[in-house]
């Protein structure tokens, strides 16, 4: 169910629009969307495509993770309880690899919007050529949080007025580090998953980091305090455990946590480890778990080039180490300093889409949101967000009264 009435509005440039008088730009939506979600944030992730797509006029087939299948159904109840037409949002469950291969074979869809991981989203980019649409992806991070020395350890937060980006202190630090750091418990694309601290007050930020992540409550999130919940499955843990094997195996050491809770089930003790090298597991691919892997760097220039190096293979590594190994990814990167040009000198040397200064929470529907490199392709959110799903289209206008 849908049509591809044109909306005539002069779009932007109305100054070069006006110097050829009778051109002019069409918008229209781009029809039927196939959107492909992933489990960690169920609702959020159908919600922040389905809206902008609705908004533009497109309907949408979901096909939600077949690890959180019921809040998709959730989300269509609610819309069905808002009246809003049958037909217009979808919701299809099924053998994942089938249902994706009905949507890139369907002429009728004309976008494919994914968030997942690297492999199925390479897979969905070139099943797309077949019927040439256009495809949004959304795919896995490998976020390094820049701490630089110059952060002012011991300046105390009074409250929120202070906290602003000059003023940086440990106490707020550690904060901020936590919230991006086990937020989801560690689960999230965007989560710091690399800190790199320099050096020279390395041993001081590892020490009140641990103190801060021990204070974090695990345990059922339903209970009150409860700041950290299980992980998705049993082979979620077993990919922690492998990395930090690997970690621990080279010289890297556990200060905190380090092993599956008492809990039991897919539980895992929030987690710091120091003396991690670029070289490590943990260090190279996405943990999506509640460890915080600590490096060591000397210089701005060291901690761009470490940030910005997700090349596995120049490093020398064997890509078939771990299947999922990161090739030259960035879609989130946190740095943490005091100096005024630093705050925009790093975050431009940052091949990252994303880039947070002093924040560690970056998520916000008013902000394009989106990797650079093998991290995805196209925005989310903001007026950036809306181009995903429509058309451009130019149309020149002969004189009519021409003879
Ligand atoms: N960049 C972002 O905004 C963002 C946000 C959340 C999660 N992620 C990434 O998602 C990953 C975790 O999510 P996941 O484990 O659910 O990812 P996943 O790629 O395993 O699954 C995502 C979706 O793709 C479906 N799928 C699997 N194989 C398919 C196929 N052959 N054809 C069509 N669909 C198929 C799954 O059923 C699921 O609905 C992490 O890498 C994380 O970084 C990225
Ligand atoms: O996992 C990715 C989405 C996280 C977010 O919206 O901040």
């Amino acid at each position: 169910m849908w049509c591809n009435h044109p909306i005539y509005t002069i779009l932007q440039y109305p100054e070069v629009l006006r110097s050829f008088e009778k051109q002019f730009s069409v918008i229209n939506f781009i029809g039927v969307v196939g959107a492909i979600t992933p489990w960690n944030f169920p609702l959020a992730i159908i919600t922040r495509k389905v809206g902008p797509a609705l908004a533009c006029g497109c309907t949408v087939v979901v096909k939600p993770s077949e690890l959180t299948p019921l809040t998709a159904l959730a989300v269509a109840e609610v819309a069905l309880q808002a009246r809003i037409p049958l037909g217009v949002l979808n919701v299809v469950m099924g053998n994942a690899s089938d249902i994706g291969d009905a949507l890139l074979a369907s002429p009728e869809v004309r976008k494919i919007t994914f968030t997942g991981s690297k492999a199925v989203g390479k897979k969905l980019m070139a099943g797309a050529a077949g019927t040439v649409k256009k495809i949004s992806l959304e795919l896995g991070g490998n976020a390094p949080c820049i701490v630089f020395d110059d952060a002012d350890l011991d300046v105390a937060v009074q409250g929120v007025d202070e906290c602003v980006v000059f003023v940086v202190s440990l106490t707020m630090l550690c904060n901020l580090q936590l919230a991006s750091k086990f937020r989801n418990s560690g689960q999230t694309c965007v989560c710091a998953n690399r800190v790199l601290v320099q050096e020279g007050i390395y041993e001081k930020f590892a020490e009140a980091f641990s103190k801060a992540v021990q204070n974090l409550q695990v345990g059922d999130g339903f209970t009150e305090g409860v700041a950290q919940g299980p992980l998705i499955n049993e082979a979620a843990v077993q990919k922690v455990e492998s990395f930090l094997q690997d970690a621990l195996s080279k010289g890297a050491k556990v200060i905190l946590g380090g092993k599956r809770h008492s809990l039991g089930m897919t539980f895992y003790e929030p987690t710091v480890v120091t003396d991690v090298k670029s070289d490590m597991l943990l260090a190279r691919e996405e943990i999506f778990g509640p460890v915080a892997p600590l490096l060591r760097f000397k210089t701005e220039e060291e901690a761009i080039r470490i940030a910005n190096d997700t090349n596995a293979v120049s490093l020398g590594l064997e890509q078939s180490v771990y299947q999922t190994l990161s090739i030259t990814i960035g879609l989130a990167a946190y740095i943490f300093t005091n100096n005024v040009q630093r705050t925009w000198r790093v975050p431009e040397a940052l091949e990252y889409g994303v880039v947070g200064v002093n924040e560690g929470i970056i998520s916000t529907e008013v902000a394009p949101f989106g990797g650079f490199k093998q991290s995805g392709l196209g925005r989310e959110g903001s007026k950036y967000g809306i181009d995903e799903y429509l058309e451009l289209k130019y149309v020149c206008l002969g004189d009519m009264n021409r003879n």
